[in-house]
């Protein structure tokens, strides 16, 4: 199995773009921070079934980090990534910050991009700019990458629904294409951060696939209120986990859903455990009023 090509430039993206579109050839991109797991595989997989070439960008962005969060310490394991994506993908972005925001080093300034109101809702509420930040890279390596598909995760939730609006208000031809959650056996979601758990810590993080549960559960009668209810109840029997948020929203606005509101609606859930920060979603068919 041959490792895929890296790309350290954008001059270097940019020729292989133009070689692959003189060949006809179409492009799945693949965005992620690194630090890899069978989850990203999934995204992977997923993008080999939808272009003729996968490239996988990895690129720790500073701009949705806030002070404080852990920008410097985050996992930067771009050889051992290089060599979990051998025949999986075609090749990997992995550009310098200089080479994302030129205006660093004195170079023209990449367009801002801004989330909106949703963007200061939950994830964002609590990551002031995480969204625009987010968005801002993401519009970034479209430009530069140009693909004919995205693919990205659910767990991601609230960065989906940006994304799809950000894809509209540029009038990008590009197709958003979104995977399930990859869980461990005991329903954990895959995550990079999830590396920077105790063992103690990874035990009491269940407290998110149980809370997904429980509201499951209690969406097969009960109404937005009580979803909630027992949804947050679960975090009271997990005294290493803090709950930030767990609230139901309406998919198609990701709008907090009223108490008697009737329809599918997605779960969105923080918690910080120890001092990291997961999230988790879920999609529920139906609430009752
Ligand atoms: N368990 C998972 N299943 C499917 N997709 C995932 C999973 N975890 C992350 N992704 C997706 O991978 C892409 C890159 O995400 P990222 O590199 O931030 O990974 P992450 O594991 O979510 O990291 P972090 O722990 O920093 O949030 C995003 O589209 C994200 O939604
Ligand atoms: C989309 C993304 C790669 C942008 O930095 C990041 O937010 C992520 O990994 O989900
Ligand atoms: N998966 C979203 C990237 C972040 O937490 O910054």
């Amino acid at each position: 199995m041959s490792a895929p090509q890296v790309c350290h430039t954008v001059a270097e993206m940019t020729a292989l773009r133009e070689q692959l579109s003189a060949e006809g050839k179409t492009l799945a991109l693949v965005p992620t921070m690194g630090a890899l797991h069978a989850g990203h595989l999934a995204l992977v997989a997923r993008a080999r079934e939808l272009a003729d070439v996968v490239v996988v960008s990895i690129f720790v962005n500073p701009l949705q980090f806030g002070a404080g969060e852990d920008f410097d310490r985050y996992p930067r394991t771009l050889d051992v990534d290089v060599a979990a994506l051998a025949g999986h993908a075609d090749y990997v972005f992995a550009p310098a910050a200089e080479e994302v925001y030129p205006e660093r080093v004195g170079g023209p300034a990449v367009p801002a991009q801004k989330a909106g109101s949703v963007g200061d809702t939950f994830e964002g509420a609590s990551r002031p700019g995480h969204f625009d930040g987010v968005l801002t890279v993401v519009a970034r390596l479209f430009d530069i990458v140009k693909p004919d598909v995205a693919v990205f995760g659910q767990k991601d939730a609230q960065q989906v629904f940006l994304v799809r609006e950000l894809i509209q208000k540029l009038g990008l031809p590009i197709q958003l294409d979104v995977l399930h959650t990859i869980r461990e056996a005991d329903g954990l979601a895959l995550s990079s951060r999830n590396r920077y758990l105790s063992e103690e810590e990874r035990q009491a993080a269940l407290a998110l696939p149980h809370a997904l549960l429980a509201v499951a559960h209690e969406a097969q009668h009960g109404n937005a209120a009580s979803v909630r209810e027992v949804g947050r109840s679960v975090f009271e029997k997990y005294p290493l986990v803090r709950l930030d948020y767990l609230d139901l929203v309406d998919p198609t606005n990701f709008q907090r859903v009223s108490d008697d509101y009737q329809g599918p609606a997605t779960v969105v859930v923080a918690a910080v455990v120890g001092t990291t920060r997961l999230i988790d979603t879920e999609n529920l068919e139906r609430l009752h009023a």
